[in-house]
């Protein structure tokens, strides 16, 4: 049986969500030939590592006895019964995770899986092991760190970080290791803003629809990631540097959909969500109206193309590929040389728990020739 040690740096919507993939399909793996060993779970403020990391890992029922305790909104450090697992807090947690890393990464070998959006925990992506992201900021850093990062490509994988668990990044991969030059990516990369765009047409008021969105767990964790267009542009950075383009996110244009004035510098997420996203309604109802009366409808596009991406609204007719996109699916044009006149075209849902962790389990399971 083939083993595979992960870290788990991030327990909130997909991070659960991936623990609740991970015990159901225990015996689909087992048939398979391969065990997933957690080794190690992390929170913001703490971190769970098993006893004998060199052998065991989490029990299932301790690891839903965790999705239990994190759903209900407590932080880790509170779980009453540690299982066989020692907890450590604050810098500790962050020491623990090198040091498993490196006795794991001599021996058996180790996944560190990051399920967080923190922009803290690249300094872990970076530790010599097999990574796995769905957290873009390890990889939307200055470029020079993307570089070092992506460079051991046998032993990364971050599928989910653009469209969720649909196969963009693998797509683009292939294109580009078959020799067809990318010309040209134009979609509609946000699942959240899909949503927004489409229930907007259904004359939804647009602060009803984030706050539905945030509850579907289209959002992150600040939705202001989403509505400032920085999300997307994320995505858009990934893919063009995929693409060979050393570029930043200082170099794409992005439109937001909310004033400075409503920013996280200015106001707190919770203030945002209660008292700053009404006062955009108004607005939101105008534009989209606007094209409507024109037979158009908005989307947030991205558009990357001529070494430049840019991502915002567009007015697109309502039978366009992307205009007729409903709800969080997302769709990704990819036009080159093959690609010409007919691009590869890739659409699903882009966004929510279930999706995302299906997309991070199946890229932990793709390394599994890394372990022994
Ligand atoms: N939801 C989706 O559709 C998709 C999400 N993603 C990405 O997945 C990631 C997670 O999203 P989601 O689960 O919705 O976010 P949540 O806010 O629900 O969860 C984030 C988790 O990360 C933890 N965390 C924060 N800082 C750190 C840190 N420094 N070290 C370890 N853990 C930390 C939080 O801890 P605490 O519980 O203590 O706050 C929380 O458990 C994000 O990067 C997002 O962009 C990617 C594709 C799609
Ligand atoms: N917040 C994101 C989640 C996936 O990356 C989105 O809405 O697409």
């Amino acid at each position: 049986m083939k083993s595979i040690p992960i870290i788990l740096l991030g327990c909130g919507g997909v991070g659960r969500q991936l623990l609740h993939h991970i015990i159901s399909c225990r015996s689909l793996h087992s048939k398979q030939g391969i065990i997933i060993r957690l080794v190690g779970v992390s929170d913001s403020s703490s971190l769970l590592v098993s006893d004998d990391i060199m052998l065991s890992g989490m029990r299932n029922e301790f690891l839903a006895e965790i999705c239990h305790v994190k759903s209900a909104g407590s932080p880790l450090k509170s779980l009453l019964n540690h299982g066989h697992c020692q907890l450590y807090t604050g810098q500790g947690a962050l020491e623990n995770i090198v040091s498993i890393a490196s006795s794991l990464g001599r021996s058996t070998g180790l996944a560190v899986v990051d399920c967080s959006a923190s922009a803290e925990t690249e300094q872990v992506s970076s530790l010599g092991c097999c990574v796995v992201l769905a957290n873009k900021k390890p990889l939307t850093c200055a470029i020079e760190d993307f570089e070092k990062l992506v460079s051991h490509f046998r032993r990364i994988r971050f599928e989910s970080t653009v469209g969720a668990g649909l196969p963009v990044i693998a797509s683009v991969t292939r294109v580009i290791s078959s020799g067809d030059p990318i010309s040209r990516i134009v979609g509609s990369l946000s699942g959240t803003l899909g949503y927004v765009m489409s229930e907007l047409e259904e004359g939804k008021a647009f602060s009803e629809i984030v706050r539905a969105a945030k509850s579907l767990g289209y959002t992150e964790p600040d939705p202001r990631d989403d509505l400032s267009g920085m999300d997307v542009a994320r995505k858009g950075l990934i893919l063009s540097r995929l693409l060979g383009w050393r570029i930043n996110l200082s170099d794409i244009k992005i439109e937001s959909l909310y004033p400075s004035e409503f920013g996280p510098d200015s106001m707190s997420t919770e203030d945002f969500l209660s008292k700053g996203l009404w006062q955009l309604d108004e607005k939101l109802k105008e534009r989209v109206a606007t094209a409507s009366s024109k037979g158009n409808v908005l989307r947030y596009v991205c558009v990357i193309e001529d070494s430049r991406c840019n991502v915002g609204l567009q007015e697109l007719p309502k039978d366009s590929a992307l205009g007729r996109l409903r709800g969080s699916d997302n769709v990704v044009e990819i036009y080159s040389r093959c690609y010409k006149n007919s691009p590869l075209v890739i659409q699903g849902a882009g966004a929510g728990n279930d999706t995302t962790a299906a997309g991070v389990l199946a890229d932990i399971i793709d390394l599994q020739d890394i372990f022994a």
